[in-house]
């Protein structure tokens, strides 16, 4: 089992990392004082529960903790308000007051979903993520909680940080191959952005991880939970720093809004939006090099690059307009300027932006 520290302060937390561990669950608990007498409640979704949602209660029920369940149907359509409203109804049903925990166990749907609802009932109750796909490696840490509206992603949401992070990577297994790729797409945006040491690691070892090699993906894993807690720990609020986490996601929410939060999954949406920032960084005066290897990464590992043509381009400006990163006139972008380095451009046009939405389309 490895073991990770999210550094802050008083808000500090563990990531453990390893096989097994959700069968024995309460053991961690007990470890990190979650409240035996007031209930918890488990968030999971219906293909979460149907492989790992057992362990989970056992384990509780044995340990002397008092929980329920509570399954949304799976998918980004499941981060909405009105899944929030029912959970509160869960919540309230299951007797749950302020010494209470939300137990998140899914990915990031799940873990967003849930946290909120930890983040808002009765004005923040304790919380606990336990992953279940890659790509939440990213989403369990860090504390960004949020459900979607129509019109803009994670644009209802909060800071609640967990109580810990337990990730059983045994339930990876379980992964349709389409999440499998998806989630590594976070893994390629954590080396992109801070280490070319770990871009290169990870086009080596493409073959172990899209098969769910246990060691790779431990070690995949524990890296890019470590380049996520590390900047998180310098800038838990995003006030500046920590907007590096957002490569590829101005464009990819923005695709993802368009899309009605079904077509695209969050880490294909993003890879597109990767290729989109590569090509700002051409436009802003950047070698073609970047360019060339982002795509070359992402393709490799399964993910798409190329924009579908179907994809209205006034529609997708449109909700760019409604990202949390848009001032009037220009954009903010993440702009890759080396392997394992980026930028935080505010300069970026508008018209430049409109540019790359159409060259996306033509993606080879
Ligand atoms: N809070 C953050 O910092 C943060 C970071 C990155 C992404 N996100 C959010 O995370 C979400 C995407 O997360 P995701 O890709 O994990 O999606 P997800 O939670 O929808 O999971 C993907 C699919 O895999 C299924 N699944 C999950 N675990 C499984 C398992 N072990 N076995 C079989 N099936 C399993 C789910 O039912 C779902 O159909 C997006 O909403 C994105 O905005 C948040
Ligand atoms: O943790 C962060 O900060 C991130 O930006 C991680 C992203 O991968 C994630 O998708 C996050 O939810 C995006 O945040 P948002 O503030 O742009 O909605
Ligand atoms: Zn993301």
């Amino acid at each position: 089992m490895m073991e990770l520290k999210v550094d802050l302060g008083e808000r500090s937390y563990p990531i453990y990392l390893g096989e097994g561990l959700l069968k024995d669950c309460a053991a961690y608990f007990d470890k990190h004082a979650i409240s035996k007498r007031a209930p918890l409640l488990v968030v999971t979704d219906e293909s979460v529960a149907r492989h790992h949602l057992q362990p989970v209660m056992d384990s509780l029920t044995a340990g002397g903790y008092k929980a329920s369940s509570f399954i949304v149907p799976p998918g980004e359509g499941s981060k909405s308000l009105q899944m929030l409203e029912k959970i509160v109804t869960a919540a309230l049903e299951a007797g749950l007051d302020r010494k209470s925990a939300i137990v998140a166990l899914g990915g990031g749907v799940v873990g967003d979903l849930a946290g909120f609802a930890a983040a808002s009932f009765m004005r923040g109750i304790a919380f606990v993520q336990m992953p279940t796909t890659i790509l939440a490696h990213d989403s369990s840490v860090g504390g960004k909680v949020a459900v979607n509206h129509p019109l803009a992603k994670n644009i209802i949401g909060a800071f609640h940080q967990p109580e810990m992070v337990l990730y059983d990577v045994t339930t990876l297994q379980t992964l349709p191959q389409r999440d499998i790729s998806a989630g590594l797409s976070e893994m390629i945006k954590h080396g992109l952005i801070w280490d070319a040491d770990f871009v290169t690691w990870l086009e080596n070892n493409r073959e172990k991880l899209l098969s769910l090699d246990p060691e790779a993906l431990q070690y995949g894993l524990y890296q890019g939970c470590k380049v996520k807690s590390l900047v998180v720990s310098q800038d838990e609020r995003e006030n500046g720093l920590r907007a590096i986490l957002n490569l590829g996601h101005t464009i990819g929410h923005a695709l993802e809004a368009v899309a009605g939060y079904n077509e695209l999954l969050h880490g294909e949406a993003i890879s597109i939006g990767m290729v989109g920032s590569a090509r700002l960084a051409m436009k802003l005066g950047y070698s073609e090099d970047i360019y060339t290897v982002t795509k070359r990464i992402l393709q490799s590992f399964g993910l798409p690059v190329r924009l579908p043509e179907q994809y209205d381009t006034a529609r997708i400006m449109s909700a760019l307009m409604h990202d949390k990163k848009f001032k009037e006139g220009t954009m903010t972008f993440i702009i890759p300027t080396a392997v394992g380095q980026v930028e935080i451009r505010n300069d970026v046009r508008r018209e430049w932006v409109e540019e790359v939405v159409e060259q996306l389309k033509r993606e080879a």
